[in-house]
């Protein structure tokens, strides 16, 4: 790669905690953006990626480390680059022309010239003739090419974008894409380098050069490697369904060493600097646990998640939490993108609900961290009842408050399904399940030294 437009050296985020603690959101990363490069950003839902590129841009100011924009500190340079959000974040009371020249007028251009340049992008993003609406009068696509018509007015040297087509239905995302290569390839905007944030594996296999994984708690860069498909990708070929596995491996195995590249690419950094104690729950609902099983069942106890996803039409970031849970209770294992149903798994997914739930509760306790130690809280108290905080405040040294509450919301969840415990709200404490009888309780309480 050519020397970096932007280049972050050990950057990291943290937020501080009201309990003092600080929570690491990025751990230490490097990570450029080159000339002629788009560069797609994957990664699970909290990992950091609108963090990430925040800090590239010159938003947000990392906690450690520094971003230099062509070899400046980005605080001193004059950076050059355009934002597109998901949500189009356009100003309803200004037409589409005034809300493209909006960022010229921000830079002091003269109207004449800022509106000739406005009206120029319009007609290249396909709005002309539509100068005069208001963003209410138009579809979500059109409200997104007023959105890359805004971002690209600026003529930015790094255009980036979080989650640009994931508002839009299909075939609109997928028109808006091809028009974006279009304008790319054929050198039509001036801009050097796309950074692209996605959860949408196909879309980043489709249109980078690059592609980063990131995995979290803390947000680290799990694999980053280039993509030698040619242009035009067609989403059916050997090489680009392989690629799209390969990226389905390494998200569906947060634990694991990312397995090897396939040969249309070459791989670079592999990392992983987490130093977990609790698991990360996924929030996945039993009944949805319940859902994937029975259908991996139906599959013949095996299939290709990016199948099952598709059979679902489910979004992989929908799926995944389910798939996570399911292998975490020990009820399916994930091996090179393809989800096995294990032998517990068979019997919970063919069993009656409290049949269902035993196996739930065991697997629960036999896997799961968080919830062993709870029943055991409970267990050991004389009025069997726990107050939540004990374990918000142990939760909360390694996860930030939001993803906490999730956490204990996740684990209520699971442990009243599974009648391990109860949860009574108005006082917030782990109480003992009263449906739960005691006699079978100690068979599953034997076995959970943590
Ligand atoms: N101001 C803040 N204070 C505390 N924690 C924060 C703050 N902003 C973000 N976080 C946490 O940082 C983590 C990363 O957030 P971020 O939005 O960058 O992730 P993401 O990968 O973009 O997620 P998504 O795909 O869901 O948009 C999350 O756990 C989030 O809760």
């Amino acid at each position: 790669m050519q020397t970096a437009i932007i280049r972050a050296e050990r950057v990291e985020k943290y937020y501080a905690q009201p309990s003092e603690n600080r929570i690491q959101v990025i751990s230490p990363t490097d990570l450029s953006i080159g000339a002629g490069e788009i560069v797609a950003l994957l990664g699970p839902s909290g990992s950091g990626k609108s963090t990430l590129l925040r800090m590239l841009t010159g938003l947000s100011t990392p906690s450690a480390g520094e971003v230099y924009w062509h070899e400046k500190p980005i605080a001193t340079a004059s950076v050059n680059v355009s934002i597109v959000f998901q949500s189009f974040a356009l100003f309803p009371w200004l037409t589409v022309l005034e809300n493209v020249e909006a960022p010229l007028k921000a830079l002091g251009m003269e109207p004449a010239e800022r509106r000739k340049r406005s009206l120029k992008i319009l007609d290249t993003v396909g709005l002309d003739g539509f100068q005069a609406a208001y963003p209410k009068e138009l579809s979500g696509g059109m409200r997104q090419r007023v959105g890359f018509a805004r971002a690209l007015v600026v003529e930015p040297e790094v255009l980036f974008m979080d989650e640009p087509f994931s508002a839009l239905d299909v075939l609109t995302a997928e028109n808006l894409r091809s028009e974006l290569l279009e304008l790319w390839q054929n050198k039509t905007i001036p801009t050097q380098a796309i950074f692209i944030v996605t959860h949408n594996i196909e879309e980043a296999v489709l249109l980078a050069d690059r592609i980063i994984v990131l995995g979290r708690n803390p947000g680290h860069v799990r694999t980053d490697f280039q993509v030698a498909i040619p242009h035009p990708r067609d989403r059916k070929a050997t090489s680009f369904t392989q690629l799209v596995d390969y990226i389905y491996k390494v998200l569906t195995q947060p634990d694991a060493q990312p397995p090897a590249l396939p040969q249309t690419s070459t791989g670079k950094t592999v990392r992983d600097q987490r130093q977990m104690h609790y698991q990360m729950l996924p929030h996945a609902r039993p009944g949805g646990i319940a859902g994937l099983l029975e259908l991996v069942l139906d599959h013949n106890g095996k299939d290709d998640i990016y199948r099952l996803a598709d059979d679902l039409a489910f979004q992989i970031d929908d799926l995944l939490p389910i798939v996570d849970a399911a292998q975490l209770l020990g009820f399916l294992t994930v091996t090179e993108g393809d989800a096995a149903i294990t032998s517990t798994g068979a019997e919970y997914a063919n069993s009656e609900i409290l049949r269902q739930k035993e196996l739930f509760r065991n697997a629960a306790v036999e896997n799961v961290l968080l919830l062993r130690q709870i029943v055991r809280a409970i267990e050991s108290k004389s009025d069997r009842s726990v107050p939540e905080e004990f374990f918000h405040d142990m939760l909360d040294e390694q996860f930030s408050e939001d993803e906490t509450l999730r956490q204990l919301e996740t684990a209520i969840n699971w442990g009243r399904y599974a009648e391990l415990f109860d949860f009574d709200a108005s006082r917030r404490r782990f109480i003992q399940s009263e449906k739960l009888h005691h006699d079978a309780d100690a068979s599953s309480t034997a076995e959970i030294d943590a």
